[in-house]
Parts: C-alpha cells; structure tokens; sequence
C-alpha cells in the first residue's frame, strides 16, 4: 500500500501538471483536457463515494474517497488554486 500524505500527493500533482507526459501521467492528461473533464471525474467520483459509503465495505468506501481526492487536487493544479487557498476556508 502507498502511503503518502495530501500535501506531499499535491507537491507531486504539481510536478506532473508542469512537466509529465499526457501520455504516461494521467495527472497532465487531465490538466490538458481542461476544467470541464476533471469537473465530470470530480462528480463521477462523489457519486462512487456516495454509493460506496452506503452499500460497500469500508475499504471500497476509503478506496473511492482516495480517487476523489486525487481528482479535486487535480482540479486544483488545473485552476492554480493552493493548498492555503483551501485550508484559509477550512
Ligand atoms: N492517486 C491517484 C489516482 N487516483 C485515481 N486516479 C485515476 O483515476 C482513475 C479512477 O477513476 P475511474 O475508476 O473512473 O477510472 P477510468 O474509468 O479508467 O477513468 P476514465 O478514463 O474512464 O475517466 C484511475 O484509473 C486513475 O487513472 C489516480 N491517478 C493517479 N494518482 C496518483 O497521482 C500521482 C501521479 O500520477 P500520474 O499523473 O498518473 O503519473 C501518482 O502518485 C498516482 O498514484
């Protein structure tokens, strides 16, 4: 199991939004593809969250919530908003 932290999983996001290769990092696909693609992962994936939380296993609940983390800090690097941006409303 991968273990690192949201901060450390946004430095990386990062990275790969300015230099990754659209066609082995699924981060700069992503941010190539634009706002409107990542804002339909981001609510595909509440959905998963959603339905995981109510009818599936805790793992597969923490397993759905991982991936809709990934796609709001992907969100985030694509609209360049910051860590403290979020946390200054937290
Ligand atoms: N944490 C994640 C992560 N979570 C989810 N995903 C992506 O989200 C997908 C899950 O969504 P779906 O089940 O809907 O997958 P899908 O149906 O194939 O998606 P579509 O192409 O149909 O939209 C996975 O297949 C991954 O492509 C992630 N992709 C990358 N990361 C991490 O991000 C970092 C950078 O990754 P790359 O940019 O790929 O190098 C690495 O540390 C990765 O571990």
């Amino acid at each position: 199991m991968s273990k690192k932290t949201f901060e450390e999983l946004f430095a990386e996001l990062q990275q790969k939004a300015a230099t990754g290769d659209p066609a082995t990092s699924r981060t700069a696909e992503l941010v190539q593809a634009g706002v409107h693609t990542i804002g339909k992962k981001v609510v595909e994936e509440a959905a998963e969250v959603w339905m995981a939380a109510e009818y599936e296993s805790h793992e597969a609940a923490a397993e759905e919530i991982s991936q809709l983390l990934y796609h709001l800090q992907v969100m985030m690097v694509a609209k360049g908003i910051s860590l403290d941006d979020v946390y200054a409303h937290l």
